[in-house]
């Protein structure tokens, strides 16, 4: 077992580089194998999901070299072998090797995906693509069953906005036949990544970053090189470590658009923000404003830094409301926040917190990939030693976290226990 501990109390301060972005990475992996030849993705994250996807291609027959943050996918030997359980199960990205797998062989059969426990995370709007672009697909103990002798191009109304489904339904459709238009499609950057790679592979995708993407489908995708944009989400967690710890960081490499509603809640509060061409400075404050904060998908409020931005909800002075609209459980941070010494309830959707409190050092658990990444910051200002546990769900989504967080002059190191 591994489990990391912090000593709190260091004021952050220096600059850090953010990676290639975990929710491009694990869409342009799959999307990589529509290809008839080689295809190269560079500043991939050093991530679980990232390893993890390329052992699902290795076992599909794909041949992988991936070393530094770029990866060289050949497709030429895959096949669409059954893949019932396993690696699969473990990340939720993996339903994007339904779509690419229907695009490219017109069969596949996956077992459901996994990744954070947020509540129900349904894909009835996956699959509703895919029928509608002709496939049959059948749900047998769990594995979806998807064949399709051919895809025809057709128009899908998503009935919830969703990332997941607005790529895999792109990634299907990139070898129909003819046009397939998704409306009320999502907007978020990583959308636009994958169309971009879909676009230098030979598809011919428009309208991505609104919420009509027409996509031309073609039956030969050629190679390409392809370089992953920037993490935003991992680059908003280092933005409110930074205004947490009273600190003074500057974000390097990253999209500042990107984290436009991040940068307006740390403004709102009361933190100093500085946006260059392509970074980010935070200064902190020892007290904050309260805020409220909802989230939506992009350019809203993004849902996955609502459980890191929670924590300056303690350092704030009064009554600040979280309303997380997109996921039915996405507080079971609070609990273990709470162990910390926060004042904080959870009703239904929303979460409460009165502030300011005092955090105090504990034994507490990564529930998920971003309760890890607010157990971290929380860890930052709390008075003593926190021990984080389960923190394989933190692995799957940031590189390099302690080294980063050392640069910047946190105390913070990982202790491996024989099971
Ligand atoms: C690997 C990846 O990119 N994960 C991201 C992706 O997850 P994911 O793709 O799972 O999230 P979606 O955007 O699909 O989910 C948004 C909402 O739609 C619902 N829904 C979704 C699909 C569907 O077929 N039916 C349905 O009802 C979900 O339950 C949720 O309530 O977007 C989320 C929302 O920005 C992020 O938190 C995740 O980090
Ligand atoms: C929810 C997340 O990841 P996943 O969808 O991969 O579980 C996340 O990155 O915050």
């Amino acid at each position: 077992m591994e489990k990391l501990m912090i000593r709190g109390g260091e004021h952050l301060s220096g600059r850090v580089t953010i990676s290639g972005a975990k929710n491009s990475a694990v869409a342009l992996i799959p999307a990589a194998i529509l290809s008839d030849e080689k295809v190269v993705i560079e500043n991939l994250p050093d991530i679980k999901d990232v390893y993890m996807l390329a052992e699902i291609l290795q076992y599909l027959g794909a041949e992988i070299e991936h070393h530094d943050g770029t990866m060289v996918i050949d497709p030429k030997n895959m096949e669409p072998k059954p893949m019932l359980n396993g690696r699969v199960k473990e990340l939720r990205a993996s339903y994007y090797l339904m779509g690419a797998l229907l695009g490219k062989f017109g069969e596949a059969q996956i077992g459901l995906p996994g990744g954070c426990n947020l509540g129900s995370r349904p894909i009835d709007q996956h699959v509703k693509g895919f029928k509608t672009l002709g496939a049959e697909v059948t749900n047998e103990s769990g594995a979806l069953h998807l064949k399709a002798k051919t895809l025809v191009g057709n128009r899908i109304y998503l009935d919830t906005i969703s990332v997941g489904a607005t790529i895999n339904i792109m990634l299907a459709a990139a070898r129909a036949k003819g046009q397939t238009i998704i409306e009320n499609a999502a907007k978020e950057p990583e959308i636009v990544d994958v169309a971009t790679l879909l676009n230098s592979m030979g598809v011919k995708i428009t309208g991505v970053g609104t919420d009509i993407i027409k996509i031309q489908g073609t039956d030969r995708l050629k190679e390409c090189r392809h370089s992953i944009i920037p993490d935003r989400i991992e680059a908003g967690t280092y933005m409110i470590i930074a205004a947490a710890t009273d600190g003074d960081v500057t974000v390097d490499n990253v999209i500042p658009k990107h984290l436009e509603s991040l940068t307006a809640k740390l403004r709102e509060l009361g933190a100093i923000v500085e946006e260059k061409e392509d970074s980010i400075r935070v200064l902190g404050q020892s007290f904050y404003k309260p805020v409220d904060v909802k989230t939506l998908p992009y350019p809203g409020f993004p849902t996955d830094l609502q459980q890191p931005f929670s924590v300056l909800m303690t350092k704030a002075k009064g009554t600040s409301v979280i309303t997380e609209t997109i996921f039915s459980s996405r507080f079971r941070h609070i609990d273990e926040l709470r162990r910390m010494g926060a004042t904080a309830k959870v009703e239904g959707r929303t979460a409460i917190f009165d502030g300011p409190t005092e955090l105090q050092g504990a034994t507490v658990k990564a529930t998920d990939l971003r309760a890890g990444a607010a157990l971290v910051t929380a860890a930052l200002i709390a008075d003593g030693i926190t021990e984080i546990r389960d923190i394989h769900h933190i692995d799957r989504g940031y590189e390099n976290l302690e080294e980063k967080l050392v640069s910047l002059g946190a105390k913070i190191w990982r202790v491996i226990e024989e099971e």
